[in-house]
């Protein structure tokens, strides 16, 4: 018998979470019935979305939502090997047995250099959305300027590489100055630290004086109401996420988009990357290449051990993460 251990919401959050909204607890897992299969969970995801899907989808007592990089421990499933690895959406569980419904297993390229907590972050789900937000709902074209937030983060690193990769003039904004120098580094055309500059409005003229075509928002709230008038005519918006407002107990009241919307034209398009499921071999392919050609780089923020599963979660809504925030067992 495996024992497996499981972070459970214990109270849904108020505002932002608390250590004790978790319970760490563990389960027996029974043995294996025929097409069933054992993982160990190597890397778990922690990720912005699990803040508000939690209030969404989850009651408390659930096992928290999330992905992991898993190892096949054991077997009697024909279609996975032992020792094969996947990527998993069975929650925060450092064992568990599957079906092998919702099991994605790692692409047979990928080399043995490459972390394999990389198809939790640049070359998975944030990676994806970076990729078609970019090219299916910002639709960059060469030479345009994009502008991100939150661009040292998972999704908003691979943004900005991919516009550059794209051809685009890319500006990007970020909580920390070693952020900005990471993108800086990594290739941006203008970085700034939101925090400390002593006006939106004059650091996204400074960036980028004519505006912006893309604007690829991962933050929502007092940014993108800003940012909004710095689009150039026929501008495109592609609403990642509002990860300012998560946390908010009450929701932020920020002035009105609709008159810049109107009078410039503008599309403002709200996605979410599973609806490109059916595309995320391509995607995957695509991200692969570029990360083994060096066209996009990748930093983790890697918390070692399964106990700090919130703390790395936490850190991460905070802002503490530089890249794609994993937490290794
Ligand atoms: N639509 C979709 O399908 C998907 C949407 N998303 C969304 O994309 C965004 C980025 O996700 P991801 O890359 O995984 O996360 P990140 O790796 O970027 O980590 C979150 C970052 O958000 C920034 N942040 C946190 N609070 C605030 C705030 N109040 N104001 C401004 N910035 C803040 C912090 O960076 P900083 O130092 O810059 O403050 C923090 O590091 C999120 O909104 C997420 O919900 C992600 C995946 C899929
Ligand atoms: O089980 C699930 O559906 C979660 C699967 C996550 C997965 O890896 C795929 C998609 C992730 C999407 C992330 C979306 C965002 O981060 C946007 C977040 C919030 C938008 C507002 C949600 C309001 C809910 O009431």
């Amino acid at each position: 018998m495996v024992t497996a251990k499981v972070w459970v919401l214990k109270k849904h959050f108020q505002g932002f979470p608390k250590p004790s909204d978790f319970d760490l607890k563990k389960i027996e897992l029974p043995s294996l019935q025929h097409g069933e299969l054992l993982l160990e969970s190597v890397f778990l995801s922690v990720d912005p979305y699990m803040r508000p899907y939690s209030q969404r989808d989850m009651k408390e007592g659930d096992v928290m939502i999330g992905t992991q990089v898993a190892r096949i421990v054991e077997s009697k499933n024909p279609a996975f090997a032992v020792g094969a690895f996947v990527v998993a959406n069975s929650g925060w569980r450092s064992h568990f047995i599957s079906d092998g419904k919702g099991l994605h297993l790692l692409p047979s390229s990928w080399p043995e250099s490459l972390p394999k907590s990389l198809a939790l972050g640049t070359v998975g789900m944030p990676g994806l959305t970076a990729y078609f937000g970019l090219f299916e709902v910002c639709k960059m074209k060469p030479g345009e300027t994009v502008l991100v937030n939150a661009a040292a983060g998972a999704v908003g690193s691979v943004v900005g590489q991919l516009a550059k990769i794209g051809g685009c003039k890319v500006v990007g904004c970020a909580g920390s100055d070693d952020k900005v120098a990471y993108l800086k580094k990594i290739g941006f055309d203008e970085a700034f630290n939101y925090k400390t500059v002593t006006s939106l409005d004059e650091a996204l003229s400074k960036a980028s004086p004519d505006g912006y075509d893309c604007f690829f928002d991962n933050v929502g709230g007092e940014f993108s109401s800003i940012a909004i008038n710095h689009m150039k005519k026929h501008g495109r918006i592609a609403v990642c996420g509002a990860i300012s407002q998560y946390n908010d107990s009450v929701p932020q009241k920020g002035p009105y988009v609709q008159i810049p919307m109107i009078f410039k034209e503008l599309r403002m398009e709200g996605f979410i990357v599973s609806s490109w499921n059916n595309r995320r071999e391509e995607g995957q392919k695509a991200l692969l290449k570029w990360v083994l050609e060096g066209k996009v780089k990748f930093h983790e923020q890697v918390t070692e051990g399964f106990e700090n599963m919130p703390a790395a979660f936490i850190g991460m809504l905070r802002g503490e993460n530089l890249g794609k925030a994993v937490v290794k067992v």
